[in-house]
């Protein structure tokens, strides 16, 4: 097809404003998909993905539109995530389109996602078609939010259209609106090739599948290609689109959107965010890549059984391939043995990989809580980054410990601005600023320890404004704070994977939230186990988990065999994750304890 009736854009908006749906009826309208064949949120692929109805992993598929005019358009259709967590596939989308639709949700208006989203449009140039979703419910106000947009992002609203992507309403007039006013790719198909790869997957047949999109010159098989940034070279050996399945092509385009096989065995050869070019005629240099994402949450990973080390460490390097930001590294533990610790955006992105790892690659996990990066000045006037509680220098080599903030945004209702103010001061937030951003809503600025906001503020923040607050952030700097590290020891034994470091004032009250909590979580054992916190080898909470004292099966004695059936299995079940420390056996669950903390201290 003819460049200029190509159009590759993105869907962007606030997590749940019904990208994913759109993208359904725009498939169905387009007969890329049959209606039998058509399930809910197709471009959800992942089976994750669909159980927890949100979008993970951008997805790129080729259409073709035929629109009024009588013309037929290509589109590439690149879906998004919408969770502040994968911000970094978003970016990683929008660097390979020209365009974006912006769907707010016209109940719910600007969110602090739309804002953080239409940034991101804007950081790559791309033009932007505002759409208002859910026109068909009776709390949507299309023109209020419409002024709303044009308030805050800018963008003329006059045209926009107001859709119903649940039920289809107005979503050809999207559609057309693509056509009309977004541009088609300007690159040159005379230039050397120069092709993004904005992802990756790693697939046993054919090695490294490369999604590219094409901003010059062409590719076909048979062609020599170098990655820029790693040098790497390959012959290609098969080109294609996705419409969603898999169609091989013969040569992609200047503004196609589409992958490459080349027999890649060496997963490191390919990044997300290189250039391709060709060896024989290359490109002077590489296309603007994308900012890299630094993780901000660590937590280390351990397969339940020691021996699946391997695997653990070949599962994580085929994911990253598929996941750019997820960083690793192998470490130790004493009480859970040879691990890696590893890096995520945040605690949504960790929970996704901890699932996919166990899933995809059928492992059985136990992860550690998760933990910020701490800059630790130590007394010899050296500063060491530490990821890992367990790893913090002796008290007495500290000089002072620094710790994240993030510059926090939050848009909320006015009648909550009370709810949400209370929250970041309990979370140790600093205010900054408020502004009114219309009749209804205020936005709140705060500086907060990003420590706090990994935890539980989301919910936090979402049950005290009835989920009408949402929040937008990203690490403003390092600021010294009085922390320390809080140990839990068990049966008189320090688990080195139970440490976490605490806000000095804080520790009391959560050193006896988590004993009280490991207490509930750590099945009874034979003998009775002592549960303790400590500081700096002083003990600050202490509680006992009572020995056993019946069987569990005693209580089905000559009861019915199947109910002792399902009890042992339900045991069987809770054994795979589960962890010998020393004598006593630990859940999952109670590494994760921190996390739900309730903190009102
Ligand atoms: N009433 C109504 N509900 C809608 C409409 N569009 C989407 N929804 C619903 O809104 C919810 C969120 O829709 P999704 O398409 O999954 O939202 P999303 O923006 O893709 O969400 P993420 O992928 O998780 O960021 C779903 O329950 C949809 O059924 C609409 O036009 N009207």
């Amino acid at each position: 097809m003819e460049q200029s009736h190509i159009r590759n854009f993105s869907i962007i908006a606030h997590i749940d404003h019904g990208k994913s749906t759109l993208a359904d009826r725009i498939l169905e309208l387009t007969d890329t998909v049959e209606k039998r064949e058509m399930k809910d949120q197709l471009l959800d692929s992942m089976e994750l993905e669909r159980e927890r109805g949100i979008t993970i992993k951008l997805n790129a598929v080729q259409l073709v539109y035929h629109a009024k005019n009588g013309e037929d358009y290509l589109f590439h259709l690149i879906d998004t995530p919408g969770h502040v967590d994968f911000t970094y596939e978003v970016s990683r989308s929008l660097a390979a389109c020209d365009g974006a639709v912006l769907v707010v949700d016209a109940a719910q208006g600007v969110q602090a996602q739309t804002l953080a989203n239409v940034y991101l449009a804007l950081e790559n140039d791309l033009e932007i078609l505002p759409v208002l979703n859910k026109v068909d419910l009776p709390s949507a106000q299309p023109d209020v939010v419409k002024q709303e947009i044009e308030d805050l992002i800018g963008l003329d609203c006059s045209e926009a259209v107001e859709i119903s992507a649940k039920s289809g309403l107005n979503v050809e007039e999207v559609l057309e609106q693509i056509v009309a006013k977004l541009p088609a790719p300007s690159g040159s198909p005379d230039q050397p090739l120069q092709a993004l790869v904005f992802d990756s997957l790693y697939d046993p047949y054919r090695g490294v599948i490369a999604y590219i999109s094409v901003k010059n010159g062409s590719i076909k098989p048979k062609d020599k290609i170098r990655f820029m940034a790693t040098g790497a070279e390959y012959e290609v050996i098969e080109v294609g689109v996705r419409t969603p399945k898999e169609v091989v092509e013969d040569q992609l385009n200047t503004g196609d959107v589409g992958w490459i096989s080349a027999a890649i065995k060496s997963i490191e050869d390919v990044r997300v965010g290189d250039t391709i070019t060709k060896v024989d005629e290359p490109a002077n240099a590489p296309l603007q890549g994308y900012r890299q994402m630094q993780p901000m949450v660590y937590c280390g990973l351990y397969p339940v059984d020691n021996a699946r080390y391997d695997d653990l460490k070949e599962a994580l390097a085929k994911l990253k391939l598929n996941d750019a930001a997820l960083q690793y590294e192998p470490e130790t533990s004493q009480a859970l043995g040879f691990g890696f610790r590893c890096g995520f955006l945040g605690l949504l992105h960790m929970d996704v990989i901890e699932e996919r790892l166990e899933r995809e690659y059928n492992l059985n996990l136990i992860a550690t809580s998760p933990s910020v990066i701490y800059h630790v000045y130590k007394t010899d006037g050296t500063m060491i980054s530490v990821d890992n509680p367990a790893a913090l220098p002796a008290p007495q080599n500290i000089d002072r410990i620094e710790e994240p903030y993030v510059k926090a945004q939050i848009m909320v209702p006015k009648e909550y601005v009370g709810a949400i103010m209370d929250l970041c001061q309990k979370k140790r937030g600093e205010y900054v600023d408020m502004q009114v951003l219309d009749e209804l809503r205020m936005e709140l600025t705060y500086e907060i320890p990003l420590s706090e906001i990994i935890y539980d503020f989301f919910d936090k923040m979402k049950s005290s404004t009835k989920g009408y607050a949402s929040i937008d952030y990203a690490f403003s700097q390092y600021r010294p704070s009085k922390l320390v590290k809080m140990d839990i020891l068990l049966n008189g034994q320090i688990v080195d994977a139970l440490s976490t470091i605490v806000f000095k004032d804080f520790a009391y009250h959560r050193g006896n939230a988590m004993t009280v909590k490991l207490k509930d979580l750590i099945p009874k054992q034979q003998f009775e186990i002592p549960v303790q916190a400590a500081i700096g080898g002083k003990i600050i909470a202490r509680t006992n988990i009572k020995a056993l004292r019946k069987n569990v099966l005693a209580k089905c004695y000559g009861g019915d065999i199947s109910r002792k059936k399902k009890l042992l299995e339900k045991q069987k079940e809770g054994k795979k994750r589960m962890k010998m420390v020393g004598s006593v056996e630990i859940p999952q669950e109670a590494f994760m304890a921190v996390l739900s903390m309730d903190d009102e201290g």
